[in-house]
Formats: structure tokens, sequence, C-alpha cells
């Protein structure tokens, strides 16, 4: 039987790391979980791009325009929606997610989901290192992961 999978060692890897300023107060929080987790699996600080949009609605066209670049490996998406007075969270939260996954499987490198869909700002901030671990740095040990998986492939 053959198995291929990623190994979570990113030592040679190039990043890029697309965070939404929308909430952040959260999503920086989530950029520092990804960049010491990037680094603590080997992934070189020169090697880590940081881009920055206005908000999580942005990320899908800012993650499409890194991913043609051909420079990277892993591209992270990182944001926070968080449920307001009105069905705009809804919205947000399914353009998103539809459009991070788009980019993804049609990406030639890893592409993860880093943005926090929550109800509140205190469920938010638990995931961006508080109580509940930090889901930034859990996307970015996945994209070195996949974008391992994904050259075990080619
Ligand atoms: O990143 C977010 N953007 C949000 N809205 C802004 C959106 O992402 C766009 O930046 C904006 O609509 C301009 O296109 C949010 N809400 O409104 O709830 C949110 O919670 N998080």
């Amino acid at each position: 039987m053959n198995v291929y999978e990623g190994s979570l060692v990113g030592t040679g890897l190039k990043a890029a790391l697309v965070v939404a300023r929308f909430n952040s107060l959260v999503t920086e929080q989530l950029l520092v979980g990804a960049a010491d987790a990037l680094r603590r699996h080997g992934v070189a600080d020169g090697d880590v791009d940081v881009f920055r949009c206005p908000g999580t609605f942005e990320l899908p066209a800012v993650l499409r325009r890194v991913v043609a670049t051909g420079r990277y490996d892993a591209v992270v998406a990182l944001g926070a929606v968080i449920r307001g007075g009105t069905p705009h969270f809804e919205y947000v939260s399914a353009e998103v997610t539809k459009g991070v996954a788009h980019v993804a499987m049609e990406a030639g490198c890893a592409v993860t989901m880093g943005v926090l869909t929550c109800d509140s700002m205190e469920q938010a901030l638990e995931r961006a290192g508080v109580k509940a671990g930090n889901k930034g740095a859990d996307a970015a040990a996945a994209a070195v992961e996949q974008a391992n998986v994904l050259r075990a492939i080619a």
C-alpha cells in the first residue's frame, strides 16, 4: 500500500499570510499565531510575506493574486467574521468560505483557511490565542502539511 502524506517540516517552504484588517483585535493575534507556527515548523522568517486587505470579504481576491505570483508553496487566509445585529455575518461568512475554497482548488500551491466565524468577540478572542488555541497557528501548520503532501503527489 502506498501512503502519500505531508510532513510538518516547513524548511525551504515559501509562505504568504493574507490577513483582513477588519476586527484587527482578533486578526492580528491570528497573524501572530500563524507566523509563530511557521517559524516553529522551520519556515525561515525571510520566506514569509504578509499581505493585508480591508476585510474578510476581500480575502479571496487577494489570495487569488498572491497564488498567481507562483512565488509561494503555502498561502494562509486569516480573518474574523463576528455576528452583529444584521444578517451581514451570514453573507460575508458564506462568501469568504466559498471564495477561499475556490482559490484553493484552482491553486497550484497549498491554501488554507484561518478565518474565524463567531457569534461574539469573546468567542473569537478565545480562538485567537486565549482559551481555545489559535486558529491562525492551526491554519499555518495545515499549510505546511498541505504544501508537503502536494509536493509528494506532484
Ligand atoms: O472581516 C470582516 N469583515 C466584515 N465586514 C466587512 C467586509 O469584509 C468588507 O470588507 C466590506 O463589506 C467592504 O467590502 C465583517 N462584518 O461586517 O461583520 C466581519 O465581521 N469581519
